[in-house]
């Protein structure tokens, strides 16, 4: 199955500047762990924010929504999810 989503991260300004460099860092390898497995294939940056739009490849709802809680950027983000359907007018 696949998801459009759209994610928008509000880290708190006043956040120790180490704290923040260890989210991101964690964020950055699992993140790739994703997108090694294949579960991430897609992930762009959304020029001028601190934003992105990925598409993930995963079998249910609740795989995607276990994948998404366990971002490490997770509790400072604002997560927006889109289902994917095949479109009629696709070429083979
Ligand atoms: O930078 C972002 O868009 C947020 C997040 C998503 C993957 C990652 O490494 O960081």
């Amino acid at each position: 199955m696949l998801f459009h989503v759209r994610m928008d991260v509000h880290l708190p300004p006043g956040l120790d500047p180490a704290v923040r460099d260890e989210i991101v860092a964690r964020e950055k390898a699992y993140s790739q762990e994703l997108q090694r497995a294949g579960k991430w294939p897609h992930i762009w940056r959304i020029v001028g924010e601190y934003s992105n739009f990925s598409i993930f490849d995963v079998e249910s709802n609740d795989e995607l929504h276990r994948l998404l809680s366990a971002l490490p950027l997770f509790p400072y983000m604002d997560i927006r999810v889109t289902a994917l359907a095949r479109h009629p007018s696709k070429v083979d």
